[in-house]
């Protein structure tokens, strides 16, 4: 099986959008439901969501509109700053706002409060704070509610890549959230293979990005 660098994806996505016609959202939409598909809907009824404000934030609130639909109990949380919400994050939020659906923001400590009273009732977490677009070491609030929801997280489900690891080379930038799973979209990433063991079992769900995006791309890179 083939592991690609967050690189790679990014241009595989972009090929999908820019030059199939794809729009993201509906890349994101795909990916939700395959992350609804690997949760057990007869064992799981309470659900904290940790989102950021990029397009792994925004798998997390369409992830959260699904459980919505299917009357789970959804708790959501955001960590970092709207306005600097993704295009299609801003999508899935604005959907969430006009269902008035609540939602907390995580600004700083006294907040994570509320968050430490969703992890001691939710039976499970999703982690989808960061995913391919991690640049940085962790650090500040994110650090607090990571390590939090490693104390207090019964089960947890990371979308795409544990927020917190690079996911070209598996390391910890800081702090990584620890999950008992991870589904990742349509193709393995170096730093889920590089670092399994901090990504708990690793699943690889395709999201319908044709052949031809993923040939033209790793092609076309093998050239260089
Ligand atoms: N259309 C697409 O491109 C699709 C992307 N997908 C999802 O999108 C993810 C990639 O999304 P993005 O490229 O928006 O990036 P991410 O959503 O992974 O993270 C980027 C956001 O986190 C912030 N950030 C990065 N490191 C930080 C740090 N250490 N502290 C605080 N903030 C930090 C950035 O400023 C940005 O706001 C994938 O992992 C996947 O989950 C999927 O929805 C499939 C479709
Ligand atoms: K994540």
């Amino acid at each position: 099986m083939i592991a690609v660098t967050g690189e790679n994806m990014k241009a595989i996505d972009n090929y999908c959008i820019e030059k199939l016609g794809i729009p993201g959202i509906v890349l994101m939409e795909n990916a939700a439901l395959k992350v609804i598909k690997n949760i057990d809907l007869n064992k799981f009824n309470h659900f904290t969501i940790l989102c950021g404000v990029g397009n792994n934030g925004g798998d997390g609130l369409a992830v959260a509109r699904h459980l919505i639909v299917k009357d789970k109990k959804v708790d959501i949380f955001i960590l970092g700053n709207i306005d600097k919400g993704s295009h299609d994050f801003m999508i899935n939020y604005n959907i969430l706002k006009n269902m008035n659906i609540p939602i907390k923001y995580i600004d700083n400590k006294k907040d994570l409060k509320t968050l430490e009273e969703s992890l001691s009732k939710s039976d499970m977490v999703i982690d989808s704070v960061f995913g391919t677009g991690l640049t940085r070491e962790v650090e500040g609030i994110y650090k607090d509610a990571f390590s939090l929801v490693n104390q207090k997280g019964k089960y947890i489900l990371s979308i795409d890549i544990p927020s917190g690891m690079d996911s070209d080379t598996g390391k910890i930038l800081g702090i990584a959230i620890k999950p008992n799973k991870t589904i990742t979209f349509q193709l393995m990433k170096k730093g889920l293979v590089d670092n399994k063991n901090l990504a708990g079992d690793v699943i690889v769900e395709p999201i319908g990005m044709p052949k031809i995006a993923i040939d033209t791309v790793l092609n076309t890179n093998k050239d260089h």
